[in-house]
């Protein structure tokens, strides 16, 4: 299975206008020489700030489908694209592939929740949380399968995947679908490295907004991830998947949780200290998880409760 760096690439970076994605973005630009970076998000306003902020420069360069090859003058370059929509990522490889860029890793970073309880949500959030968490990492896996056949896909999950927990309908099932997905991909393309990130709560963009809606109750359940910066966790996910391991966590709760679910989904065994995991998940099933389950319900009950009163 090859190995991962950040030189010598051609990363497509989905997502890259803020967040984790932004960051990555700037790692690969100050840590590489020879590495082209693309950024995609739907905001051309906030992919231009991100690269300005990046490259400490005010011309950026934009991929537009007028595009002309890439004539190796900036090593970073955005373009504007809603990954939620099939024509439009096939539009954006269509543009990389005619300036010779063919993405070797694919970072698919875009996605965001919007907490609250599922009857409180509106049908509009409810389908956002479909496109966003879901629909770009489909799309644009799918056509980099096809018109990419050796990348190496990354995909951003989260720890709500093992764990899908109350104030999470509009994001934690399209998690765990990302992790279904990825099982079934390591079966299909048995030439890509497939790697599948579960981070905890790391501070950004979306993690401030997020929490505006975030229910107590939500807040209370997810306490135990407490929030890393954004630098750190995208240092722990390059040193994961630089050492080898496909299935990635960013804090220890990922880790335990990742422990009680290593079962038909995981079907890799490349995550730290696997072997520990393993066992680990053996005892929580068996004894931890019921008493937490018991204690986790109860809490909701109060909260309920609670809110009824008030
Ligand atoms: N922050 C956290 O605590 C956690 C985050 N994660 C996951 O990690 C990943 C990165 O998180 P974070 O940095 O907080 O994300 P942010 O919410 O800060 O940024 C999300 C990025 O996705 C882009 N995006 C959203 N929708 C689309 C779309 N339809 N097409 C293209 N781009 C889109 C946004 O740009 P634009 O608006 O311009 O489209 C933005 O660049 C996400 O998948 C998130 O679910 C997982 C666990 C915890
Ligand atoms: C063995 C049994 C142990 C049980 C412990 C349960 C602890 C649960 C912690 C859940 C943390 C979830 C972080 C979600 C991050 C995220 O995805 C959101 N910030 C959205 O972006």
């Amino acid at each position: 299975m090859p190995g991962y760096s950040l030189e010598n690439q051609v990363v497509l970076i989905a997502g890259g206008s803020q967040g984790l994605g932004k960051e990555f973005a700037r790692r690969y630009y100050k840590e590489s020489e020879k590495s082209t970076i693309i950024v995609v998000s739907r905001s051309r306003q906030k992919l231009h700030q991100a690269v300005r902020d990046i490259t400490g420069t005010e011309n950026t360069v934009e991929l537009t489908t007028d595009a002309k090859p890439h004539d190796g003058r900036s090593r970073i370059m955005y373009m504007a694209c809603d990954l939620s929509v099939y024509d439009e990522v096939e539009k954006l490889y269509n543009v990389l592939l005619a300036g010779t860029l063919v993405p070797t890793q694919v970072l698919m970073c875009a996605g965001g929740s919007h907490p609250g309880l599922f009857k409180d949500l509106t049908g509009a959030q409810l389908e956002l949380g479909v496109r966003v968490n879901y629909l770009t990492c489909l799309n644009l896996a799918h056509v980099a399968v096809r018109r990419s056949p050796l990348c190496h896909l990354v995909f951003f999950s989260s720890e709500t995947a093992f764990f899908p927990f109350i104030g999470y309908t509009q994001y934690a099932p399209l998690k765990q679908s990302i992790k279904s997905l990825v099982a079934i991909l390591r079966q299909e393309c048995q030439y890509q490295r497939i790697s599948c990130v579960y981070p905890g709560n790391f501070k950004s963009e979306g993690y401030e907004l997020e929490n505006e809606t975030k229910p107590t109750i939500t807040q209370a359940i997810e306490g135990s991830s407490h929030p890393i910066s954004c630098e750190k966790c995208c240092t722990r996910i390059i040193r994961s998947l630089s050492a080898g391991y496909d299935d990635v966590i960013t804090d220890f709760i990922g880790w335990v949780l990742m422990s009680t679910d290593m079962g038909l989904n995981k079907q890799s065994t490349r995550s730290f200290a696997w072997f520990a995991q393993w066992l680990l998940g053996i005892l929580a099933n068996l004894v931890i998880i019921p008493i937490y389950m018991l204690i986790c319900a109860f809490q909701i009950r109060q909260w309920h409760q609670n809110r009824s009163k008030n």
